[in-house]
């Protein structure tokens, strides 16, 4: 039941996407020391988001910038633009916000998380960006989400997904971005095959096909609930995982003080890929127009 029948706001949208905002965007984010869950750092991380995504929201009022609070300090940050004819059928865009360098992470310690997962946000608030430039009004409601807590057991997904399914909300798609700027493979785009939902999968590679020609697009497994999509995913909702290369070609140096920008070239080249298509998602499943 996908239609690719939008092209017009695609094309708008996909033109948005510019490398300099995703790169600066994961600079902000990489400088503060850590976006660790339960530090001082790690709010401001969250703080941070929420100022940059309200103020791309500028006055509109069809949507809202909320944190969602958690039980430990960093809150998830949902970004809501209201459907204009299915308000009540959601489409969720997310990435988490939360970085570690090993176990014993906490004040002080030096986690950039530029690739995991400021890449992720940044990519996000480039779609973010692209949409209200456009004066974008989806037909379905789109969400955006920061979700915090993610390298700790995808706790902040865990419990918005979980929330969602017992108030019976009715999403019928999430896109996860997790890592999306370091080329560590031939190829592209990588859709993980495992706790994903196989139907939106091909939604997705007929989305890249359609509007990424020169996108080359290949498939690879976790093994295990790797990222928030499994969140969605354990709740009963269709979730996807493009991802930035094969599991064997994944950044080497995540999750610690060395995994910085210029791992990736100094540039967000690769992610731009990702917002492209992050925005034909949003365009295609969402609907609606300017
Ligand atoms: N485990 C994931 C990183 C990760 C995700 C997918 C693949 I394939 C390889 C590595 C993580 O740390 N997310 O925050
Ligand atoms: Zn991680
Ligand atoms: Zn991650």
């Amino acid at each position: 039941d996908y239609s690719i029948d939008n092209a017009e706001v695609v094309a708008a949208m996909q033109g948005k996407v510019k490398e300099p905002d995703i790169r600066s965007t994961i600079q902000s984010l990489a400088n503060f020391t850590n976006r660790y869950y339960t530090t001082q750092t790690g709010l401001q991380g969250a703080q941070w988001i929420k100022d940059k995504w309200q103020t791309l929201a500028g006055s509109r009022n069809d949507v809202t910038v909320e944190f969602y609070n958690h039980s430990w300090r960093q809150p998830s940050v949902i970004m809501t633009i209201q459907g204009k004819t299915k308000p009540n059928e959601i489409v969720v865009l997310g990435g988490h916000q939360d970085s570690i360098a090993g176990f014993s992470t906490g004040e002080g310690t030096r986690a950039p998380g530029a690739d995991d997962d400021a890449s992720g946000i940044a990519t996000l608030t480039s779609v973010i960006k692209a949409a209200m430039e456009a004066g974008y009004k989806p037909d379905r409601t789109v969400s955006f989400m920061a979700y915090a807590a993610e390298e700790v057991g995808l706790r902040g997904s865990q419990a918005i997904a979980q929330s969602y399914r017992s108030q019976g909300k009715n999403v019928v798609g999430v896109l996860q971005l997790d890592m999306t700027n370091y080329k560590g493979s031939s190829g592209d785009i990588y859709i993980m095959q495992d706790y994903t939902n196989a139907g939106q999968n091909d939604f997705l590679a007929d989305l890249v096909s359609t509007y990424q020609p020169t996108v080359t697009l290949g498939y690879s497994e976790c093994g295990y609930g790797c990222s928030d999509h499994a969140s969605w995913t354990n709740q009963g909702y269709a979730a996807s995982f493009p991802f930035e290369s094969t599991f064997n070609g994944s950044n080497p140096h995540i999750h610690t003080a060395q995994d910085t920008l210029d791992k990736s070239g100094g540039n967000a080249d690769h992610a731009v890929n990702f917002g492209k298509l992050a925005a034909a998602y949003v365009a295609e499943l969402a609907k609606g127009n300017f």
